[in-house]
């Protein structure tokens, strides 16, 4: 008989595998309606410049930290909410997004890990926003 099932995804073992991740994610938030023009029209995000930090961030979050990410996720996101109003409805989008590429790309420990985080920053960092009044109630 003939197999049809979906190949079985392995899970996210390597920064290669991140840097899989991270290109199809940002492929699709780019091409979105309603987070595109935040990444392309507001922030004028630096693709070349953008990728490695967050490869390094998320690196260091679900390989162990190796100390190549220095950023500071939260201040990059207060400066953006000074330029352009974001909602919660930017962080649901931005989730969905983030865990449909990831549960068509990846599956096991790691896969699971890398939600839960991407769920509970999402959720602090709408939390800063709205006690620094910076989070625009849809
Ligand atoms: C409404 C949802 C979000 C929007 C619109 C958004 C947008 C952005 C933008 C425009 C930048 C700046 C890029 C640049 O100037 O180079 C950025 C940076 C970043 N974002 Fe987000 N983001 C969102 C949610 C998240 C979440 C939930 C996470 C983490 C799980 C995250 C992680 C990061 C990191 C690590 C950086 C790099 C900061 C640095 O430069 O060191 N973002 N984001």
């Amino acid at each position: 008989m003939t197999d049809t099932t979906a190949p079985v995804l392995h899970d996210i073992d390597t920064k290669a595998d991140i840097a899989y991740l991270l290109d199809r994610f940002y492929e699709r938030v780019r091409q979105d309606p309603d987070l595109g023009y935040i990444f392309d029209g507001v922030a004028h995000v630096n693709w070349p410049d953008h990728l490695p930090r967050i490869n390094a961030f998320w690196t260091n979050l679900l390989l162990g930290g190796d100390g190549s990410y220095q950023g500071n996720p939260m201040r990059a996101h207060v400066d953006l909410a000074r330029k352009t109003p974001i909602t919660p409805a930017h962080f649901d989008r931005w989730l969905a997004l983030f865990t449909q590429t990831l549960t068509d790309c990846f599956a096991g420990e790691r896969a699971r890990e890398a939600l839960l985080r991407a769920q509970s920053i999402a959720a602090v960092m709408q939390s800063r926003l709205y006690s620094a009044g910076l989070l625009e109630t849809d």
